[in-house]
């Protein structure tokens, strides 16, 4: 692991109206690979809720919810309680918080088993988060396209999430833009996001 701030190296991906910071690869493939293995392992993974045409649908992808305090997430009705950190989520943890100088109380991990399985057109304003807050997102296994759509122009930009590698989201980006997970039937490979937050105390 490289054990060094790297925000001078980081980039804003958006040309306005937020801040999407890409940190690049921290993680090499042989320490992405393991945490890959560990955390499927030992994450309590569910399959997640979601409404579709006003019909309530298990996601194929699975998802998990961990965080230092018994934090709840409402998501589409159903209320689930943060399971407490593990050895494998703090390590992460303490080394995104060096990259992107802020401190996360909590994590939402997303479990796609290959490329069929994606995430709808959302913004991340819910409001148990601290306004403006930060996001950041690191990704194991397939590398599978993030893109984010602005609300009023419809502008997008695309990028690509590489095995070990870091971006967050911060500032103003949630009230402006939508973010997706792209699908694809090309990719048969998993791939596991991070994805650190902060939510009001
Ligand atoms: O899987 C990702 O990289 C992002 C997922 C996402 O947008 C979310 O969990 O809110
Ligand atoms: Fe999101």
């Amino acid at each position: 692991m490289e054990l060094f701030s790297n925000q001078e190296t980081s980039q804003n991906l958006l040309p306005y109206d937020g801040e999407v910071l890409y940190y690049g690869i921290l993680l090499d493939t042989l320490e992405s690979e393991k945490f890959f293995t560990d955390l499927l392992q030992k994450i309590e993974w569910y399959h997640d809720k979601a409404i579709v045409n006003g019909q309530e649908i298990e996601t194929k992808r699975k998802v998990a919810w961990y965080g230092s305090r018994e934090f709840s997430y409402t998501y589409s009705g159903v209320t689930r309680i943060a399971t407490p950190w593990i050895e494998e989520l703090l390590a992460l943890k303490q080394l995104i918080e060096l990259y992107t100088d802020s401190m996360y109380n909590s994590c939402l991990l997303n479990l796609y088993h290959n490329g069929e399985e994606g995430m709808a057109w959302h913004s991340d304003g819910e409001t148990d988060l601290l306004e403006n807050g930060s996001i950041a997102c690191l990704s194991l296994g397939a590398t599978r396209k993030f893109v984010f759509k602005h609300k009023q122009t419809s502008e997008k930009r695309e990028f690509d999430l590489l095995n070990g590698s870091l971006i967050e989201m911060k500032g103003v980006t949630q009230k402006h833009w939508l973010h997706q997970i792209a699908t694809t039937k090309k990719i048969l490979t998993p791939r596991i996001s991070l994805t650190f937050r902060q939510m009001k105390v």
